[in-house]
Order: C-alpha cells, then structure tokens, then sequence
C-alpha cells in the first residue's frame, strides 16, 4: 500500500519526547503533523499494566527530582492534572539489608559498609577521571572493590540502580532531592494523554489517526536535500519536509531504521559510545503480605555473593495499600538473563531469595510480571547511559540534525538523560531547533520567489531549458546558494 501524501514533519515515536516535541510544533502553528508508533500505544518507556488489581508502571515510575528551587516540568504537568503520586525514599534500604540467612545486619555494619561502598565510588571517580575522555567513553572497565555480600549488595545499589548517592547528578542539583512515586490507576501515561487531547484526540478521547498512527514501524528513512521518504514495515510510504526521530539509543544502535544515504561517521560513532542500560522491574502478587511494612520499611535489600543477584527490593503498600505486591529490580546483565528464561523459572529463583530473607514458610507468588525492555525491538534497552565523565560532543554529535533528520529522545538530553523530564525537555528543545529551520526555510522561500517572479514573468521569452530551469528553480531542486550567477539568474550549469 503506498500511502503517500506530505506533511510538514513526521514525528516517529509517542512517547515522552515524541509527544512533547509534537505539542510545541502545533503550538506554534505546525498543523501538518503527523506521529508514527511503531507499537500499539502511546507511551513508549511510560508504560503502565493491570497486575493484581492495581496499576503498575513497568517503564518509569518516579517522578525524580523535586522539591529543589527550580521546579522540574513533569512535577509541574502532573500536580496540574492531579497524578496521584507517593513519597518514596529508598535510601532507607540501607536499613534493612538482609543476609542470606534472613538477619538483618545490625545498622552499625550496614553504616560501614555503606561508606565503605561510598569510599570506594568516590574513588571509582577519582581513577576515571585520571583515564582519558576517550578511555571512559570507550567504555574503560575498572576493578570492582567490594568484597562481601553486603558490600557487593551496596556498591550494586550505588552503581547499578541509581548514581544519585555519588554523584550529584543535576536532577537533583537542579530541581530537588525528593521522589515520588506514581501510584494512580490511570498511569504515568496519562499525562502524555492530558498533553496531547487538544491536538491529537477527538472530544471522545479517540486518537485521530491522520495526526497519529500506530502499529507503524518505520524501517527506512531516505533524506535528500528536498524532504523525507519514510517506509513502514506495512508498505506504507510518507512524504515529510523533516522528520523527527525519537527512536531510543538502543534502536538507533539496532538495524530497525535504515537511513539512506547512511548516516554520517562522527554520528554513528557517538551512537555507539553511549551506553544502554538495562533495568527491569518484576512484580510479584502474594495472598497475604509477610514482609514487614511502614514507609521506613518500603524497601529492602538482600545481600548475596552474587552481585545484583535479587538485590532490591519494594513493597508496594504505600502506594496501593492492601495489594500485597513487591516489586525487584534487576539491572544490565541479570536483566538480560531472566528476559531469556522462563517467568516460571524467574519465579523460583524470586521465591529462593524471599525464602532466604523471611523463612520458608511464605506463599508463593500467585501471578509474577517480567516486563522485557532488552527484548523489545522498539525500546533495546530501558534509557542512556553516558559514561560518567563523558564528552558533551558526544551528546551534541547525538542529538545534531543530519540533514532534514533531527533527533530527539531522553539520550538527547545533555543535563536529564534517562529521566522522564530528559525526554520531555528534549523534545521541546529539538522541536524549537527545527522551528527555527521550518523559519529559515520559509525566509529563503520568500526571498527565492522574490527572485523568481520576474523569470516567470518572462517566461514566455525564455528558450525551452531556461524555463525548465526556472521551474527547477520553484521546486528547489537547486541550490539557493546558486541563484544569482549565470544568465538571467540561472546558473549556467544547469542551462
Ligand atoms: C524500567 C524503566 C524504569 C524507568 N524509571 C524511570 C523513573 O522512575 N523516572 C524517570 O524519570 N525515568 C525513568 N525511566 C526512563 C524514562 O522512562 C525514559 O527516559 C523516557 O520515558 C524516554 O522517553 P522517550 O520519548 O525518549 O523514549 P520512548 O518512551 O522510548 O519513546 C520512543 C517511541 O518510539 C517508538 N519507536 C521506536 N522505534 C520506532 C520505529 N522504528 N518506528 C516507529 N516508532 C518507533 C517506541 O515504540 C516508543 O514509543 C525508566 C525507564 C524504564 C524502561
């Protein structure tokens, strides 16, 4: 099917930034847009799902950094539209570590250890920062130092879950310490439905499918000097003056996309050097609760000899009350390897560990959730991860337009990579970037026609190749940079 018809931009991806990005151009007058999703929702790394009779979110779930002097815009968007959200501090795991056979280390230990596991970060730092830019941009591996369960446990949770107790990363430096968590039945996303419902829904709440389609997989972008061609894995092609790709990194590492011609070399290399990190979410559903609750209590960690093995864990009574769901986190290779199993065998393995830490007469879960983002061909990945001292060229040579392609997504944002509010603010950004372009474009249109009225005034004297040229000229098939040499204004090498 060749579905062919032109809009001004096409916008590939709803999620976060997708969305945002979209929002600004209608804003600004930009009606022709289109969006295309690959899958059938919108949301993207926002996503939540029925489990257990609540809503859980197996994308993001807090809204990070809050409560600072800045006021962080997706905090903004959600008190604006009244999300239900919880306050969550997971520092507090750090109290209720449990070893393998179910005793919680007494705090003067877990103290120790934690600045032990701090120490030795702080010094991670310090040796990065002696490598190269290249060398850690490359990836540079450094020994790991902890030793025992519970520093293994702990450096996990410095490192892998979250940098924010190290480093003080510029969520928190820029709009606050504080966390809160999502726990409203409508989900995350639909923030992203509020954001939109003006320009992308009808009055019933139905998505108006001539500015967003779904189930359209973008398999190939080929770009000239003249516009876009987009094609879909259905056959469907589209005709954009620009596009905007809000594809993740993980994507744009992948083959999903071929662009033609291939991307430059300076942009396929930034690609890959930065990192995806994997992060996953299971959720457990249980008869009754046994671990205990409070909000000093929400979380838990389990200290094993095998780092990241079950680590962290939540109870999700806070946020639904009576749910009697946990929540653990796995991150990059053991993400990986219990997308490849079984949720079945995913499920033993969960229950060895609660059987560890609370005795071996717990339930069994009755329902387990295993989200796979690694596995996800629209998503490889859960968000960006550059390396700690990482050159800014290499975000800049990430997010820099290559022709009439801009690039937007969390990976794009040099202060918020892979947070919500990343992903929002860099759609607004690499929308008004292409404002300026669309601007641009229609200033040297004005000025091209300007020039050109008087050729199409004389046309009727002009030899057959002049006017040939001229309507060359109106269908910008040269360059404007030409107009002004060679006979009567056309240049001659095209006579
Ligand atoms: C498990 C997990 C936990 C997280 N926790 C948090 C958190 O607590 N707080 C926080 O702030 N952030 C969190 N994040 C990160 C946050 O979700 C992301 O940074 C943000 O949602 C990314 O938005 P985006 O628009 O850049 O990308 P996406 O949401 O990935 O949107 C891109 C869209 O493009 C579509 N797409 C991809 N390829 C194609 C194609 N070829 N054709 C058409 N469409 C395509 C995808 O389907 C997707 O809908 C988490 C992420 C994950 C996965």
């Amino acid at each position: 099917m060749d579905s062919s018809s032109r809009s001004a931009v096409i916008i590939i991806g709803a999620g976060i930034s997708g969305i945002s990005a979209a929002k600004v151009l209608a804003d600004n007058g930009i009606a022709d847009l289109l969006i295309l999703e690959a899958s059938g929702r919108i949301g993207g790394r926002i996503r939540k799902e029925s489990f257990g009779g609540v809503s859980v979110e197996l994308g993001a779930g807090w809204i990070a950094g809050v409560g600072g002097k800045a006021s962080n815009p997706v905090w903004e968007i959600a008190s604006k539209f009244g999300l239900r959200t919880c306050f969550s501090d997971y520092s507090n795991a750090r109290y209720n570590i449990y070893d393998r056979s179910g005793k919680i280390f007494p705090s003067a230990i877990a103290a120790d250890s934690y600045k032990k596991a701090v120490d030795s970060a702080i010094q991670k730092l310090r040796d990065l920062e002696s490598n190269s830019v290249e060398d850690v941009a490359n990836g540079a591996e450094l020994p790991l130092t902890a030793k025992t369960p519970i520093e293994l446990a702990i450096d996990f949770i410095l490192h892998d879950f979250e940098m924010a107790e190290v480093e003080p990363i510029s969520t928190y430096v820029d709009f606050g310490e504080r966390e809160f968590l999502v726990a409203d039945e409508r989900g995350y996303e639909y923030l992203l439905y509020k954001m939109v419902e003006d320009f992308l829904l009808t009055s019933e709440g139905k998505i108006l499918d001539n500015r967003l389609q779904l189930n359209k997989v973008v398999r190939e972008l080929q770009h000239s000097r003249n516009g876009v061609t987009v094609k879909t894995e259905d056959g469907c092609v589209y005709e954009a003056n620009y596009v905007i790709l809000s594809a993740s990194i993980g994507v744009l590492q992948s083959d999903l996309i071929c662009f033609k011609p291939p991307l430059p070399r300076w942009k396929t290399d930034a690609i890959e050097k930065c990192d995806v990190m994997v992060y996953t979410k299971i959720f457990l559903k249980f008869p009754y609760k046994f671990w205990p609750c409070g909000t000093d209590k929400e979380f838990f960690i389990y200290a094993h000899e095998r780092r990241g093995y079950y680590t962290f864990w939540q109870h999700m009574e806070n946020a639904y009350p009576g749910s009697n769901i946990l929540v653990v986190t796995l991150t990059n290779g053991e993400s990986k390897r219990v997308e490849a199993q079984s949720d079945e065998e995913t499920l033993k393995e969960a229950m060895g560990v609660l059987r560890d830490m609370f005795g071996p007469d717990i339930p069994t879960a009755t329902d387990i959730l295993v989200p796979r983002w690694w596995n996800n061909r629209f998503q490889r990945g859960s968000y960006s991860n550059y390396p700690i001292i990482s050159n800014n060229q290499v975000v800049n040579d990430i997010k820099a337009p290559v022709g009439r392609i801009f690039f937007t997504g969390e990976h794009t944002s040099e202060r918020f990579n892979g947070y919500v509010h990343g992903g929002y603010l860099a759609g607004i950004d690499t929308s008004k970037a292409l404002l300026e372009e669309i601007r641009k474009d229609e200033r040297e249109n004005e000025s091209k026609s300007f020039l050109l009225e008087p050729l199409i005034a004389l046309s009727g004297s002009l030899t057959l190749a002049q006017s040939d040229a001229v309507s060359g000229l109106q269908k910008c098939e040269v360059p404007t940079q030409l107009y002004l040499s060679g006979k009567l204004g056309i240049p001659e090498a095209i006579l």
